[in-house]
Protein backbone atom coordinates (compact mmCIF):
# COMPACT_ATOMS: atom_id res chain seq x y z
CA UNK A 1 0.00 0.00 0.00
CA UNK A 2 1.69 3.18 -0.40
CA UNK A 3 2.58 5.31 2.06
CA UNK A 4 0.35 8.10 3.71
CA UNK A 5 0.03 9.96 7.01
CA UNK A 6 -2.94 9.99 8.84
CA UNK A 7 -2.97 14.16 10.13
CA UNK A 8 -5.65 13.69 12.54
CA UNK A 9 -8.32 11.34 10.78
CA UNK A 10 -7.54 13.84 7.49
CA UNK A 11 -5.40 11.24 5.13
CA UNK A 12 -2.45 12.69 3.16
CA UNK A 13 -1.66 10.39 0.34
CA UNK A 14 2.63 10.00 -0.47
CA UNK A 15 1.90 8.29 -4.03
CA UNK A 16 3.15 11.63 -5.20
CA UNK A 17 4.52 15.22 -4.03
CA UNK A 18 1.99 17.11 -1.82
CA UNK A 19 1.86 20.70 -1.83
CA UNK A 20 1.91 22.29 1.35
CA UNK A 21 0.63 26.27 0.89
CA UNK A 22 2.21 28.45 3.43
CA UNK A 23 -0.05 30.17 5.30
CA UNK A 24 1.58 33.18 7.26
CA UNK A 25 -0.90 35.09 10.13
CA UNK A 26 1.57 38.05 10.41
CA UNK A 27 -0.16 41.45 11.81
CA UNK A 28 -1.43 43.05 8.42
CA UNK A 29 1.17 46.12 8.16
CA UNK A 30 -1.23 47.78 5.69
CA UNK A 31 -4.31 48.07 7.62
CA UNK A 32 -4.97 49.11 10.75
CA UNK A 33 -7.35 46.35 11.30
CA UNK A 34 -5.49 44.60 13.90
CA UNK A 35 -5.67 40.86 14.69
CA UNK A 36 -8.59 40.62 12.95
CA UNK A 37 -7.82 41.43 9.68
CA UNK A 38 -5.18 39.23 9.61
CA UNK A 39 -7.07 36.52 10.65
CA UNK A 40 -9.93 37.18 7.62
CA UNK A 41 -6.98 37.88 5.72
CA UNK A 42 -4.98 34.65 6.45
CA UNK A 43 -7.89 33.01 6.10
CA UNK A 44 -9.03 34.09 2.90
CA UNK A 45 -5.60 33.58 1.82
CA UNK A 46 -5.45 29.66 2.90
CA UNK A 47 -8.57 28.90 0.92
CA UNK A 48 -7.02 30.40 -2.05
CA UNK A 49 -4.44 27.74 -2.13
CA UNK A 50 -6.61 24.96 -1.31
CA UNK A 51 -8.56 26.08 -4.49
CA UNK A 52 -5.49 26.34 -6.28
CA UNK A 53 -4.47 22.71 -5.29
CA UNK A 54 -2.81 22.50 -2.21
CA UNK A 55 -3.06 19.00 -0.02
CA UNK A 56 -2.19 20.94 3.18
CA UNK A 57 -2.02 24.33 4.75
CA UNK A 58 0.97 25.42 7.06
CA UNK A 59 -0.05 28.03 9.08
CA UNK A 60 2.50 30.37 10.98
CA UNK A 61 2.26 32.98 13.19
CA UNK A 62 5.81 33.67 14.16
CA UNK A 63 7.76 34.79 10.81
CA UNK A 64 11.46 32.53 11.36
CA UNK A 65 12.92 34.40 8.63
CA UNK A 66 17.11 35.24 9.47
CA UNK A 67 17.01 38.29 11.66
CA UNK A 68 12.87 37.61 12.28
CA UNK A 69 12.05 38.74 16.29
CA UNK A 70 10.31 35.73 18.38
CA UNK A 71 6.73 36.23 18.79
CA UNK A 72 5.08 36.11 22.75
CA UNK A 73 3.23 32.96 23.23
CA UNK A 74 -0.01 34.47 24.37
CA UNK A 75 0.21 36.72 20.59
CA UNK A 76 1.13 33.96 18.67
CA UNK A 77 -1.95 32.13 19.81
CA UNK A 78 -4.38 34.66 19.24
CA UNK A 79 -3.02 34.61 15.60
CA UNK A 80 -2.97 30.95 14.80
CA UNK A 81 -5.70 29.35 16.74
CA UNK A 82 -8.55 31.35 14.75
CA UNK A 83 -7.07 31.32 12.07
CA UNK A 84 -6.56 27.42 12.40
CA UNK A 85 -10.45 26.44 13.47
CA UNK A 86 -11.54 28.37 10.73
CA UNK A 87 -9.83 26.89 7.90
CA UNK A 88 -10.15 23.48 9.54
CA UNK A 89 -14.11 24.23 9.41
CA UNK A 90 -13.81 25.41 6.03
CA UNK A 91 -11.31 23.08 3.86
CA UNK A 92 -10.62 19.40 3.93
CA UNK A 93 -7.07 19.48 3.47
CA UNK A 94 -4.93 18.70 6.72
CA UNK A 95 -3.93 21.65 8.36
CA UNK A 96 -0.27 22.24 9.60
CA UNK A 97 0.96 24.18 12.58
CA UNK A 98 4.17 25.94 11.99
CA UNK A 99 5.59 26.26 15.17
CA UNK A 100 8.05 25.14 18.24
CA UNK A 101 5.79 25.96 21.12
CA UNK A 102 4.45 22.88 22.97
CA UNK A 103 1.20 25.10 24.05
CA UNK A 104 0.07 26.25 20.57
CA UNK A 105 1.11 22.64 19.72
CA UNK A 106 -1.80 21.11 21.69
CA UNK A 107 -3.80 24.29 20.96
CA UNK A 108 -3.59 23.45 17.72
CA UNK A 109 -4.41 19.91 17.51
CA UNK A 110 -7.13 20.91 19.81
CA UNK A 111 -8.61 23.56 16.88
CA UNK A 112 -8.34 21.12 14.23
CA UNK A 113 -4.19 20.97 12.85
CA UNK A 114 -3.89 17.02 12.16
CA UNK A 115 0.11 17.86 11.57
CA UNK A 116 3.05 20.25 13.49
CA UNK A 117 5.68 21.17 11.27
CA UNK A 118 8.64 21.66 14.39
CA UNK A 119 11.80 24.31 12.54
CA UNK A 120 13.51 23.31 16.15
CA UNK A 121 12.28 19.32 15.55
CA UNK A 122 11.09 19.25 19.01
CA UNK A 123 14.66 20.96 20.76
CA UNK A 124 12.30 23.04 22.77
CA UNK A 125 11.42 22.00 26.47
CA UNK A 126 8.05 20.20 26.35
CA UNK A 127 7.77 19.94 22.67
CA UNK A 128 8.58 15.65 22.73
CA UNK A 129 6.16 15.11 25.49
CA UNK A 130 3.54 17.07 23.72
CA UNK A 131 3.93 16.29 20.18
CA UNK A 132 3.82 12.18 21.73
CA UNK A 133 0.76 13.06 23.57
CA UNK A 134 -1.21 14.57 20.40
CA UNK A 135 -0.51 11.60 18.34
CA UNK A 136 -0.30 13.81 15.44
CA UNK A 137 2.69 13.27 12.28
CA UNK A 138 5.73 15.67 12.75
CA UNK A 139 7.93 17.28 10.53
CA UNK A 140 11.75 17.52 12.27
CA UNK A 141 13.88 20.04 10.19
CA UNK A 142 17.18 20.75 10.86
CA UNK A 143 18.41 24.28 11.87
CA UNK A 144 22.11 25.52 12.91
CA UNK A 145 21.66 27.93 15.59
CA UNK A 146 18.70 30.13 16.08
CA UNK A 147 16.58 32.36 13.52
CA UNK A 148 18.03 35.72 15.13
CA UNK A 149 22.01 34.99 13.88
CA UNK A 150 21.66 31.44 11.92
CA UNK A 151 22.62 33.68 8.74
CA UNK A 152 25.82 35.36 10.43
CA UNK A 153 28.48 32.97 9.43
CA UNK A 154 27.03 29.06 8.55
CA UNK A 155 30.13 26.40 9.11
CA UNK A 156 30.05 23.14 8.08
CA UNK A 157 32.61 20.37 7.61
CA UNK A 158 30.35 18.05 5.75
CA UNK A 159 26.76 19.81 5.52
CA UNK A 160 25.23 16.81 4.18
CA UNK A 161 26.81 14.15 6.44
CA UNK A 162 26.01 17.01 9.51
CA UNK A 163 22.23 17.23 8.70
CA UNK A 164 22.35 13.51 8.37
CA UNK A 165 23.27 13.22 11.57
CA UNK A 166 21.23 15.16 13.24
CA UNK A 167 17.88 14.31 11.60
CA UNK A 168 18.84 10.50 12.62
CA UNK A 169 19.27 11.57 16.12
CA UNK A 170 16.16 13.46 15.96
CA UNK A 171 14.35 10.40 14.87
CA UNK A 172 15.55 8.45 17.21
CA UNK A 173 14.81 10.33 20.03
CA UNK A 174 11.22 11.39 18.54
CA UNK A 175 10.71 7.23 18.78
CA UNK A 176 11.98 6.69 22.09
CA UNK A 177 10.02 9.61 23.21
CA UNK A 178 6.72 7.30 21.55
CA UNK A 179 6.22 9.00 18.95
CA UNK A 180 5.64 6.41 15.74
CA UNK A 181 7.94 6.66 12.95
CA UNK A 182 4.98 6.44 10.64
CA UNK A 183 3.90 10.19 12.24
CA UNK A 184 7.63 10.91 11.41
CA UNK A 185 8.79 13.58 8.56
CA UNK A 186 12.10 15.09 8.32
CA UNK A 187 13.29 18.39 6.69
CA UNK A 188 17.09 19.54 5.44
CA UNK A 189 15.93 23.14 6.35
CA UNK A 190 16.93 24.96 3.67
CA UNK A 191 18.19 28.19 4.77
CA UNK A 192 18.67 27.92 7.93
CA UNK A 193 21.93 28.49 8.87
CA UNK A 194 23.40 27.51 5.42
CA UNK A 195 25.34 29.68 2.94
CA UNK A 196 23.75 29.54 -0.74
CA UNK A 197 26.72 27.20 -1.43
CA UNK A 198 25.26 24.64 1.50
CA UNK A 199 21.76 25.09 0.19
CA UNK A 200 22.78 23.89 -2.78
CA UNK A 201 24.87 20.74 -2.37
CA UNK A 202 22.16 19.69 -0.14
CA UNK A 203 19.54 20.08 -2.85
CA UNK A 204 21.67 18.45 -5.41
CA UNK A 205 22.76 15.52 -2.95
CA UNK A 206 18.73 15.34 -1.55
CA UNK A 207 18.46 11.56 -1.94
CA UNK A 208 21.36 10.85 0.52
CA UNK A 209 18.32 11.30 2.90
CA UNK A 210 16.15 9.16 1.78
CA UNK A 211 17.73 6.32 3.80
CA UNK A 212 16.22 7.42 6.54
CA UNK A 213 13.15 5.42 5.56
CA UNK A 214 10.38 8.85 6.49
CA UNK A 215 8.80 11.20 3.85
CA UNK A 216 10.92 14.52 3.47
CA UNK A 217 9.98 18.22 3.17
CA UNK A 218 11.28 20.66 1.30
CA UNK A 219 10.79 24.11 1.21
CA UNK A 220 13.26 26.72 -0.61
CA UNK A 221 9.92 29.11 -1.88
CA UNK A 222 11.07 32.47 -2.41
CA UNK A 223 13.61 32.27 -0.25
CA UNK A 224 17.43 34.31 -0.19
CA UNK A 225 19.28 31.43 -2.04
CA UNK A 226 16.83 31.41 -4.84
CA UNK A 227 17.41 35.20 -5.23
CA UNK A 228 20.95 34.88 -4.99
CA UNK A 229 21.02 32.43 -7.88
CA UNK A 230 18.91 34.33 -10.36
CA UNK A 231 19.79 37.98 -9.29
CA UNK A 232 15.91 38.47 -8.11
CA UNK A 233 16.16 40.54 -5.20
CA UNK A 234 12.68 40.84 -4.16
CA UNK A 235 10.82 37.98 -3.10
CA UNK A 236 8.02 38.42 -5.26
CA UNK A 237 10.48 38.08 -8.19
CA UNK A 238 11.20 34.39 -7.11
CA UNK A 239 8.60 32.28 -8.98
CA UNK A 240 10.63 30.79 -11.62
CA UNK A 241 12.90 30.13 -9.34
CA UNK A 242 11.13 28.30 -6.53
CA UNK A 243 9.51 26.41 -8.87
CA UNK A 244 12.86 24.77 -10.19
CA UNK A 245 14.05 24.42 -6.92
CA UNK A 246 10.90 22.33 -6.02
CA UNK A 247 10.52 20.32 -9.09
CA UNK A 248 14.01 19.15 -8.70
CA UNK A 249 13.42 18.54 -4.63
CA UNK A 250 10.59 16.50 -5.84
CA UNK A 251 12.59 14.49 -8.57
CA UNK A 252 15.40 13.79 -5.65
CA UNK A 253 12.30 12.79 -3.36
CA UNK A 254 10.81 15.05 -1.33
CA UNK A 255 7.24 14.42 -0.53
CA UNK A 256 6.19 17.45 0.59
CA UNK A 257 6.96 20.54 -0.75
CA UNK A 258 6.11 23.57 1.07
CA UNK A 259 5.67 26.74 -0.98
CA UNK A 260 4.18 30.58 -1.26
CA UNK A 261 2.56 29.61 -5.27
CA UNK A 262 1.09 26.72 -5.32
CA UNK A 263 -0.65 26.78 -8.75
CA UNK A 264 2.79 27.64 -10.24
CA UNK A 265 3.94 24.54 -8.29
CA UNK A 266 0.88 22.26 -9.14
CA UNK A 267 1.48 23.41 -13.06
CA UNK A 268 5.35 21.93 -13.02
CA UNK A 269 4.34 18.52 -10.78
CA UNK A 270 1.25 17.33 -13.63
CA UNK A 271 3.90 18.08 -16.20
CA UNK A 272 6.55 16.10 -14.50
CA UNK A 273 4.12 13.39 -13.83
CA UNK A 274 2.88 13.24 -17.43
CA UNK A 275 6.81 12.82 -18.83
CA UNK A 276 7.57 10.67 -15.89
CA UNK A 277 4.29 8.33 -16.52
CA UNK A 278 5.83 7.50 -20.22
CA UNK A 279 7.14 4.13 -20.29
CA UNK A 280 10.61 3.40 -20.53
CA UNK A 281 12.63 2.04 -23.76
CA UNK A 282 12.79 -1.37 -23.64
CA UNK A 283 16.87 -1.58 -23.07
CA UNK A 284 16.94 -5.14 -24.24
CA UNK A 285 14.84 -4.36 -27.34
C1 LIG B 1 8.42 27.59 8.68
N1 LIG B 1 9.37 27.24 7.62
C2 LIG B 1 10.03 28.10 6.81
N2 LIG B 1 10.83 27.43 5.95
C3 LIG B 1 10.65 26.09 6.22
C4 LIG B 1 11.20 24.90 5.69
O1 LIG B 1 12.10 24.93 4.69
N3 LIG B 1 10.80 23.72 6.23
C5 LIG B 1 9.91 23.67 7.24
N4 LIG B 1 9.57 22.44 7.73
N5 LIG B 1 9.34 24.78 7.79
C6 LIG B 1 9.72 25.97 7.28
Amino acid sequence: LSPQLDCGGRKLRLDRPRIMGIVNVTPDSFSDGGEHASVDAAVAHGLQLVAEGADLLDIGGESTRPGSTPVPLEEELRRVIPVIERLARETGVPISVDTFKPEVMRAAVAAGAGMINDIHALRQPGALDAAAALGVPVVLMHMQGEPGSMQDTPHYDDVVGQVHRFLTERLLVAEMAGIARRNLVIDPGFGFGKTTEHNLILLARLERFLDLGVPMLAGLSRKRSIGELTGRDRPGDRLAGSVAAHLIAAQRGAKLLRVHDVAATVDALKVWAAVDAVPALRVDA
